[in-house]
């Protein structure tokens, strides 16, 4: 492999970058090929980690009687999250399409087995949740890679944890970081949909950079 970009392939990875897309509702029914799954998998694979502890597991989950009891766990964690707004948040929030886990062809879980390299893992001994961010590059590594495939993915989080393992029969130990619905797309929104819905706007970088000290700029 070359060791610089050509402009193209620079230009191609900030497209990836700045056109991915939290998808929820824009899922095809169409069948994820298994060498395009592979790929993305692969990608995740070669994501960083701490100590070099590659610490995923992935779950690929296709059977639509998983997902419909993921999705009943779903539907109720969903109803426990509205009822912490109030008024028109609250209504806002409801109209809000916030998983695609039966419309998604596929379904991934990505887990982390913290116990993977031993008790003692090279850069976690004093971060010791710098496992969990591993298995989150991960994450970023195949969210980018779909998004060069054509694949949406969008990642779902509110499901209580313990269901997710019972549906899943993941052991104890193991830590499920991310339950991702994936699978063609109608087309990518230009902006994420938190933001058309009028939910929450990108902040501004320029106040989020700091120079040498916390708030100084
Ligand atoms: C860790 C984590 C967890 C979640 C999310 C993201 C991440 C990083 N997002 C997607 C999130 O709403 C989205 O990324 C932002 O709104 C920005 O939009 P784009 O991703 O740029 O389209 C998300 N979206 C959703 O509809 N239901 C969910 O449960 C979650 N959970």
């Amino acid at each position: 492999m070359g060791e610089s970009f050509t402009e193209a392939e620079r230009e191609a990875l900030y497209k990836a970058i700045f056109s991915r897309r939290d998808v929820r509702g824009q899922f095809r029914p169409d069948p994820v090929p298994d060498d395009v799954l592979r790929r993305i998998l692969l990608a995740a694979h070669h994501a960083p980690s701490v100590g070099f502890m590659q610490p995923w597991n992935f779950i690929v989950v296709t059977d639509p009687a998983v997902k419909a009891r993921i999705h009943a766990d779903f539907a109720q964690a969903n109803e426990e999250a509205a009822a912490l707004f109030e008024g028109e948040r609250r209504s806002l929030y409801s109209r809000l399409k916030l998983e695609g886990i039966r419309d998604a062809p596929v379904n991934l879980c990505v887990t982390c087995d913290r116990e993977r390299s031993g008790p003692v893992v090279l850069g976690r001994t004093h971060m010791p949740a710098m496992d969990l961010y591993s298995c989150v590059c991960a994450v970023q590594n195949l969210w980018l890679a779909a998004r060069a495939e054509g694949l949406g993915v969008g990642w779902v989080s509110i499901l209580h944890e313990e269901a997710l393992k019972g549906a899943l029969g993941i052991p104890d130990r193991i830590v499920p970081i991310a339950y991702l619905c994936i699978g063609s797309v109608s087309h990518f929104e230009p902006v994420p949909e938190l933001e058309t819905k009028g939910w929450r706007r990108r902040l501004d970088l320029d106040d989020l950079v700091f120079r040498d000290r916390w708030e100084q700029r």
